[in-house]
């Protein structure tokens, strides 16, 4: 297509919203009139199944539950009058709190005021406040946050040390389910090194978790500072403008009725029943085309504004985790999922870009421009031009330089990255996940895959309780068939290999002999 007919295919599919100042090109993905007429009934079913779901119904069937992190920010949208109050009282209880850490109404036990927040969870419930505090904290906030999310000893180690004060440092625990292992770790590890320096962590503490969790049980037991409320109608990638995602917002400064507020504006404008209109179902639409509605391309999140960087990462939970199903809604094998990937431009364009210009054309590319350079003036680093036309120019030439070479991609401009336009961000792409699961006819509110993960990673701990038990009741070094064998799993001795490898690696009180390297030869045994 030549130059003047892509301007007219540009201002074709052109969706502008002036109140949000938002821009969405689907310009450069192939699709043709066909293609719009035949998904013409997926869309409307899946405007009503939207429209179901708001309402209230079990739009998560295997769970049963409802699905309702759209009514976080809008209450009125609740189905009943106590889901409704109970997330206005949610929010201002949010805000209570925020006010009362600001004021230092809430201390830490040594006076003075809370300087830092230590947040540990991973998921669902580190993911969009990593983003967030990424792209929106100030430079100077009330609260500077830090995250576990993992649990990598030398990683925690890490994220402490790097931590001025622990006297001062509030330390969120965050899980809906309350039982998540990493999570948990997290929290002893962080208890334990409270504790060692006779710090009451406790009174540094608060939660936020589902209800009758574990963790609410061990908040309350322990009298920690608050507790707030995670719902199970609010899934954990979906959880950014629930307390999971507010109560750290707030407390780093951040805007959050601003947040809740744009959210809730693009929910109006994507809740339209008419694609043009839409830019979620637009977006559905143009992911459905390049993928072919199987997730055949991957997509490349590429936001040319360092603040965004961690924007592809929390996608990347929301869309694979929500669309990467095995079955449909009718049981059906269908292996859905569109993989998700990307950090920012132009840094990326020195990293891969070649492969997507030249190499396996296996991807579609959203590039996310923002109009604003800075806040401060403008500064010429040559004549008439500035590192922001740099930046627009690199985005830009990459775009035609794709398309050149018939690589699609889309274009989502904003005006500038604040508070506002980031919570509308987040419901756009909240809602075109439910409009392509229902297009591709997938339950996007369940992940049947983790559960077995989580299974497998338990199992593995049993078998080492085993081995270890084995060891230190044989005085006899054994062989690693022998340990398996004596320790009634035989078929697991690959296990047994690699957990007496790491048992040794860390000096756990195993002793080897023979070489490490070298299964064959190890014998195993247990120093007394
Ligand atoms: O918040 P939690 O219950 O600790 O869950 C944390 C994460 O756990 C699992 O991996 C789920 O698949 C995620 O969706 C969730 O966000």
């Amino acid at each position: 297509m030549d130059n003047l007919k892509l301007w007219q295919r540009y201002q074709d599919w052109l969706y502008y919203n002036e109140d949000l100042g938002f821009y969405l090109d689907i310009s450069r993905i192939t699709f043709d009139d066909a293609l719009i007429a035949e998904l013409k009934p997926k869309f409307d079913k899946a405007f009503k199944d939207i429209e179901a779901l708001e309402g209230g119904a079990i739009a998560n069937p295997d769970e049963n539950r409802m699905v309702g992190h759209y009514w976080l920010r809008d209450p009125d949208l609740a189905p009943t009058d106590e889901l409704k109050q109970d997330i206005i009282d949610t929010n201002n209880s949010v805000l209570d709190f925020t006010q009362k850490v600001h004021s230092g109404a809430v201390k830490p036990p040594s006076g003075g005021k809370f300087t830092d927040i230590l947040s540990i969870g991973i998921g669902g419930s580190a993911l969009g406040p990593q983003f967030v505090a990424q792209a929106l904290a100030p430079n100077e906030p009330p609260l500077r946050i830090h995250f576990i999310d993992n649990t990598d000893p030398a990683g925690i180690d890490k994220v402490i040390a790097g931590i001025d004060d622990l006297s001062t440092t509030l330390v969120s625990v965050i899980s809906k389910s309350g039982g998540t292992p990493e999570t948990r770790n997290g929290m002893l590890e962080v208890k334990k090194v409270y504790t060692d320096r006779n710090l009451d962590f406790a009174a540094h503490a608060f939660a936020i978790t589902g209800k009758s969790s574990k963790l609410e049980a061990i908040a309350e037991r322990e009298g920690w500072l608050a507790i707030f409320p995670m719902r199970d109608w609010v899934g954990g990638r979906t959880s950014e403008l629930s307390p999971v995602g507010l109560v750290a917002a707030a407390l780093q400064g951040i805007d959050i009725r601003a947040m809740l507020e744009g959210a809730k504006t693009m929910d109006a404008l994507t809740r339209k029943h008419s694609l043009q209109d839409n830019p979620a179902a637009l977006l559905a639409m143009a992911w459905y085309a390049a993928g072919h509605g199987r997730g055949e391309k991957d997509m490349v999140i590429l936001p040319y504004k360092d603040s965004l960087l961690l924007f592809s990462r929390y996608l990347q939970q929301l869309i694979m985790e929500s669309l990467g199903k095995e079955k449909d809604l009718d049981g059906n094998v269908v292996s859905q999922g569109i993989a998700v990937y990307g950090n920012k431009g132009s840094t990326d364009q020195h990293a891969y870009v070649q492969q997507l210009r030249e190499g396996v054309n296996n991807f579609f590319l959203t590039f996310i421009e923002v109009l604003e350079d800075r806040t401060a003036d403008f500064v010429e680093i040559e004549p008439g031009i500035t590192s922001g036309d740099y930046l627009k120019g690199f985005l830009l030439g990459t775009r035609t330089a794709l398309n050149d070479k018939q690589r699609d991609s889309i274009t989502i401009t904003i005006p500038k990255v604040n508070e506002r336009v980031v919570g509308a961000l987040i419901a756009l792409y909240e809602r075109t996940v439910s409009i392509y699961a229902s297009l591709v006819n997938i339950n996007a509110y369940h992940q049947p895959g983790v559960e077995a993960g989580k299974k497998a990673a338990a199992s593995v701990l049993d078998i080492q309780k085993q081995v270890v038990a084995t060891l230190k009741e044989t005085s006899s070094p054994l062989s690693l068939e022998e340990l398996a064998n004596k320790a009634g799993i035989g078929d697991e001795i690959e296990t047994v290999y690699k957990i007496v490898r790491h048992l040794d690696a860390n000096k756990r009180g195993i002793a080897v002999q023979g070489h490490i390297g070298e299964p064959s030869t190890i014998k195993a045994s247990w120093k007394s």
